[in-house]
This record gives C-alpha cells, sequence and structure tokens, in this order.
C-alpha cells in the first residue's frame, strides 16, 4: 500500500510583535497522521476555534512550512518554496474547497471563466471545446452542468450551488485530496447536507480523499471514516470516527462531545456542561509533557505523564 500523504511530527510556532515584546503562539504541536492512496477516505479535524486546524490545512496544503517536522506527498516534501513546475503539479493533485463560496469567486467574473482558466493552469488547455468538456465534467460530478451554469455570476447562484462550483473547479485537475476547511458553515442549512454528501459521494464513486475540517460532530459522524480531535494544537485523541465519537476517551474530547447536546437535552434544561470537565480538560491541555497511547480498539489517546 503506498503514502498518499504523511504529516511526521509537524510543529508549528507563530512568532508576533517586536524584538522587546516578542510572543509565540505554538499553533500546531507535533501532528502525525497518514493517508494511504489505495484507500480513499474522509479524515476529519474537528476542534474548537483556534486549536490549530487551519493552520494544519495550510501546511498540507504548502501555504505555510512547518517549524519543526515534515509533511510529504507521494513522498516529497510539501513546500510553498519548490520550484515553479514541481508546486504547480503539487497544487492540481492537494486542491482547497474554501468556507466561504462568495469569497472565492471574483464577484465580477463569470464562473464558466473562472472554472475555464483552472483548466487552462493545471491541464495546459487551450483548445475551448476541449475545456467546455472538462468544467462539465467536473460539474456533473456535483450535480450541475455547464449548461446550467454558463455565464452567470456568483451572485445569480444561491451558496449552495456556488459552494457545488468551488466543489467543480477544485475536481478539474482530478486530484486525489481535496483539503476542505468548514465547507458547509457559511452554506444555507437547508442545503448542508447536499454539500455533505456530496464529499462522500466524491470519495465512493470517485476515489477523491477530504481532509474535512470542522466545528460539527454531526456531520463528522455522518461522513468520517477517521477522525482527529484537536485541542490547543495538539492531537488529543486520534481514529475510526465512529469509536471516537460514540465513546470518546479522552477528557476533552468527552467534552466536545457534551456540548453538542440534542435537542431533546436542550428542552430538558440540560445545556450547561458539566463544569469539572470542563476543569480537567482545561488543566490537562496545559500539560508540557504527554504522548498518544495506543488503544486496543485502535484508536490514539493522549495521556499525561503522572495521570
Ligand atoms: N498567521 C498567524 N500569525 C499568528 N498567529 C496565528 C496565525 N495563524 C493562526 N494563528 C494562531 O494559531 C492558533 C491556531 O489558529 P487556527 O486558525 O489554526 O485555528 P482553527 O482551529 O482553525 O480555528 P477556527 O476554527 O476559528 O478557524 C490561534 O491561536 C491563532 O490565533
Amino acid at each position: 500500500m503506498s503514502t498518499l500523504l504523511e504529516v511526521s511530527h509537524v510543529s508549528k510556532t507563530f512568532s508576533m510583535g517586536g524584538l522587546l515584546s516578542r510572543q509565540h503562539v505554538q499553533a500546531v504541536q507535533d501532528a502525525s497522521f497518514t493517508l494511504e492512496t489505495d484507500r480513499p477516505e474522509i479524515f476529519t479535524i474537528i476542534g474548537e476555534s483556534g486549536s490549530g486546524k487551519t493552520t494544519l490545512a495550510r501546511m498540507i496544503l504548502g501555504l505555510e512550512l512547518p517549524s519543526e517536522g515534515e509533511i510529504r506527498f507521494r513522498g516529497q516534501t510539501v513546500s510553498h518554496k519548490a520550484p515553479r513546475a514541481e508546486r504547480l503539479a503539487f497544487m492540481s493533485h492537494v486542491q482547497p474547497v474554501f468556507q466561504n463560496p462568495f469569497e472565492a469567486f471574483n464577484p465580477l467574473k463569470r464562473i464558466d471563466r473562472y472554472l475555464a482558466s483552472t483548466a487552462r493552469r493545471f491541464l495546459d488547455l487551450s483548445d475551448e471545446s476541449a475545456i467546455d468538456k472538462v468544467m462539465d465534467e467536473a460539474l456533473h460530478k456535483v450535480g450541475l452542468s455547464l449548461a446550467e451554469v454558463h455565464g452567470r455570476y456568483p451572485h445569480e447562484l444561491s451558496g449552495g450551488q456556488l459552494q457545488r462550483c468551488a466543489i467543480a473547479r477544485a475536481l478539474i485537475p482530478n486530484p486525489p485530496l481535496l483539503i476542505a476547511d468548514e465547507p458547509v458553515s457559511m452554506v444555507d442549512a437547508s442545503l448542508r447536507m447536499s454539500i455533505v454528501n456530496l464529499l462522500k459521494a466524491l470519495r465512493d464513486d470517485f476515489g477523491v480523499s477530504v481532509i474535512y475540517i470542522t466545528h460539527d460532530l454531526a456531520t463528522a459522524y455522518y461522513i468520517s471514516n477517521r477522525i482527529i480531535i484537536m485541542q490547543k494544537g495538539r492531537i488529543v485523541e486520534m481514529g475510526d470516527a465512529r469509536t471516537v465519537l460514540e465513546a470518546p476517551e479522552h477528557p476533552y474530547s468527552r467534552l466536545l462531545k457534551a456540548s453538542v447536546l440534542s435537542t431533546e437535552d436542550a428542552g430538558a434544561g440540560k445545556l450547561a456542561t458539566d463544569p469539572e470537565m470542563v476543569r480537567v480538560a482545561g488543566e490537562l491541555a496545559a500539560a508540557p509533557s504527554s504522548h498518544l497511547a495506543e488503544r486496543p480498539d485502535g484508536r490514539l489517546v493522549r495521556v499525561y505523564e503522572g495521570a
């Protein structure tokens, strides 16, 4: 089995401020995981705001360099400092899908023009009918067609349709990996599931792996094969999504699950999270030395020295 993506002991520290007031933020600490080529999957990264999800995604896309560790795609180190041709080849294989489709598209540019420029750039196509064919194929994968979007501007589509177009754009170079950072959070609630189902179909029908970044446990449970839970830059639990989400072991994972109560619980006035759970999870986040231990069910859980 060959490795598609290998994230190996990756950390990222941001430095801010002047010489005398320098501050360091450890956005990601010692993250490691691997995606295999022959096993397309939805690999979910979940965690509260500021837990390092986007920084990790940006490093995988080569938009940020790790402070420590290494990221390899098909055995080659990912870096935005790679020669242009190498970088373009990498970008055609690992495509991003962003949170807000209205920001991803230029409001003054017709959608088909935008898709066509992606086809020209990544597939080196110049023949108009070949470009139309590639666009139509990519749009069909997301349940649209070129006839439907031809000549239209971003504001003429719904948020859900536009996010589909953004995904179609990402699919044009036929990438084996999509990095989708909160792809449904700006989409109208009624259309959210259609985008989530689309990611699932891309995995099942076209063999595309997706790194799915979200705050949302419900959609994570529904589509993920594996999941990592991040807290303050560190992976605290990782494993099969159902194993982890049905019976989370790390106190922070349990806190995360308990924070998303059903409407039944809310109706019963049970929305408050156990303060003791909050205290324990907060204390552990600050604990300095810890490592991920392997459990018999295959999950990895962060354990703390002395705990
Ligand atoms: N360019 C940067 N310069 C300085 N600090 C940064 C930078 N980017 C991220 N950070 C900090 O790194 C930490 C992790 O941020 P990140 O955006 O990766 O978290 P996140 O889990 O994606 O959050 P959200 O869910 O809100 O998008 C935060 O404390 C953030 O303020």
